[in-house]
């Protein structure tokens, strides 16, 4: 499905991509590295552009600022970040066997045709197509798109009323609006509040948030242009640099999955 974003122009400023560990808790095992999706040597997708780290870190004092009032002072966790578009085929493909399995289908029976292709309309709603068409990129493969959640200061993530990936309308950020209005005091109010937490933290870092993921965020991308009336995008699909990637694994202590 072609997102209305996709027509805007990309000039791209070159920006290298670089590394977040260190600076930023990240989600071990990565959740796709751990399901075997294909890297192969083009290094970690826990990296995004220069600049795009500078927001992060703005994005992450002003959380500081702001506890939780349940479980006090927040940091952010880095769930995915850059993502080479053999992984994004890759998790498709897996998002539509799961969901097939959630809701029993068999997905090699003809009579299933009808219900595959919901399930395939219902999964191109939170993951972007694979293209490889550079001028419609999918947004990981850009090195601006992250996908994010709060933790705790022991790095425990904190529950936001939905799963990381959930196929459904807890995804959507503001899937519990109208119950923690109804009722200040419930499990859903804290959950909102926290979605926006997140929300607010990264939007005055410069981010954008995707309609219909509370945790996908991006700067400078298609999606970012369109959505703040910007007439182009700034980064466009950069692919893993494999040379970059070795080396650095030779000054490694311990060997690493994406090398
Ligand atoms: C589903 C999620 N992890 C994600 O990244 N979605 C966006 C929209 C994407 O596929 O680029
Ligand atoms: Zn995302």
């Amino acid at each position: 499905m072609r997102r209305p974003w996709s027509d805007v122009a990309i000039k791209e400023c070159g920006e290298p991509l670089q590394s977040l560990r260190g600076t930023f808790l990240c989600l071990e095992p990565h959740p796709y590295a751990k399901l075997g999706a294909p890297y192969g040597d083009q290094g970690d997708p826990f990296r995004l552009r220069a600049s795009v780290i500078a927001r992060l870190v703005r994005a992450q004092n002003q959380l500081i600022q702001h506890p939780d009032p349940e479980v006090g002072p927040l940091q952010l966790l880095v769930l995915d970040a850059w993502r080479p578009v053999s992984v994004q085929a890759f998790m498709i493909e897996h998002a539509i066997e799961e969901e097939c399995g959630r809701r029993g289908l068999n997905p090699s029976k003809p009579q299933w045709q009808t219900a595959l292709d919901e399930v395939k309309r219902e999964v191109s709603r939170f993951w972007a197509p694979p293209s490889e068409d550079r001028s419609m990129p999918p947004p990981h493969s850009t090195g601006a798109a992250i996908d994010l959640t709060l933790a705790d200061q022991r790095g425990a993530a904190l529950n936001m009323g939905g799963a990381f990936d959930a196929i459904g309308s807890e995804s959507l950020p503001d899937h519990h609006a109208s119950a923690a209005k109804a009722n200040p005091n419930s499990p859903e109010a804290l959950w909102h509040q926290r979605r926006c937490s997140l929300h607010a933290a990264m939007k005055q870092a410069g981010f954008v948030r995707h309609p219909n993921e509370w945790w996908h965020f991006s700067h400078g991308d298609q999606l970012w242009a369109w959505t703040v009336a910007e007439s182009i995008a700034v980064y466009g699909r950069v692919d893993g640099d494999a040379c970059a990637a070795a080396s650095s694994s030779a000054t490694r202590s311990s060997p690493s999955r994406f090398t």
